[in-house]
């Protein structure tokens, strides 16, 4: 039975419903990374991006391991989404080097520079990644939408598989198993067959989970997975993350604002502050660092555990 580390967040291992998921094995088939827990697996190298005259990203370093949910954190502005886009190949930064290591079954080890890739390159080396605003394609089924998420390793034509001869029959199986596992884990049984546009937003977000899982990513990147999300459907949300972590495995690198969350699912934290890495540890010691909370001062955030963070710093003077 796993243990999560919600200390703050008790609804999260107090759902008996959630029980009996907790027991499955996952991790073969949705973990598209063979490297041991612990290893790097991206290693982010004195990047620095400029548009023009903004200087979105100065001379960042930080290194995800696997087996980590890595959130990146900081004000509106810091360069996180940009950082985040020069992972997937959106953005090819002016200096410095993005890295990823990779290992096949066999144990045999790849070291790939993302940093001129496009994004379909990257892709093909299982980094995957959700968008802060939905890019699903809303009349098609969640099912179609998931299998969509699988095109990358298809092998047949759409013709062949339409025809269902032979080889193509094996490969769609295959695919549909996969995606299956995907539909179990993030429990989207009762919405396969609807179109997504017709589904709540939380539920949509999901789904956008799900099509980045169908990868069968090394590495997953999502870009605030709760934004514009109420309540009840970010610990949803967050639940499901959790999951795809300590279920499938999956490496996650994540972009939230909301604090609580961050700190209570995260092994690792990054805080970017005007484009600049001002921290990086585990969540105890960013949330203890001067340089966080003065970053935050200035900010007019709402959030409660940044306020609360923000005092305690004041009363130690
Ligand atoms: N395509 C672009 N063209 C010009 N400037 C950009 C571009 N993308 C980002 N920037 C600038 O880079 C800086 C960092 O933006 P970025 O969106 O990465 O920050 P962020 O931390 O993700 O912010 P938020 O939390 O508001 O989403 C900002 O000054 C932004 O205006």
């Amino acid at each position: 039975m796993k243990t999560y580390r919600l200390s703050q967040t008790s609804w999260i291992t107090a759902d008996p419903k959630r029980t009996p998921v907790l027991t499955r094995a996952y991790q073969h088939s949705l973990n598209g990374s063979h490297l041991p827990d612990g290893e790097p697996l991206l290693e982010v190298d004195a990047v620095s991006l400029r548009f023009g005259g903004v200087k979105a990203l100065t001379d960042i370093s930080f290194t995800v391991t696997q087996g980590h949910v890595h959130a990146i954190i900081g004000p509106n502005g810091a360069g996180k989404s940009s950082m985040l886009n020069c992972i997937s190949g959106i953005y090819h930064p002016q200096e410095g080097q993005i890295r990823l290591h990779t290992a096949a079954a066999d144990g045999s080890r790849t070291l790939s520079t993302l940093t001129q890739l496009p994004p379909h390159r990257i892709a093909r080396l299982r980094v995957a990644r959700s968008f802060q605003n939905i890019e699903l394609f809303s009349h098609l089924t969640v099912l179609e939408n998931l299998m969509l998420g699988r095109h990358i390793h298809m092998k047949h034509s759409v013709l062949a598989s339409m025809l269902w001869f032979g080889p193509a029959r094996r490969q769609e199986i295959q695919h549909r198993q996969l995606v299956e596992e995907v539909i179990d884990l993030l429990q989207l049984q009762a919405y396969r067959g609807k179109p997504v546009g017709a589904l709540a937003y939380g539920i949509q977000k999901r789904v956008e989970l799900g099509r980045a899982l169908c990868i069968q990513p090394a590495l997953l990147l999502l870009d605030e997975p709760m934004a514009g999300m109420n309540a009840e459907e970010k610990e949803d949300m967050a639940r499901y993350i959790l999951d795809v972590h300590e279920l499938a495995g999956v490496t996650v690198v994540l972009i939230e604002h909301d604090m609580n969350v961050v700190m209570d699912i995260s092994d690792r934290v990054s805080v970017l502050d005007f484009g600049r890495l001002i921290a990086d540890g585990t969540p105890d010691e960013v949330k203890a660092d001067p340089a966080v909370v003065e970053a935050y001062l200035g900010s007019d955030t709402e959030d409660a555990a940044v306020r609360e963070a923000v005092e305690h710093l004041k009363e130690r003077g």
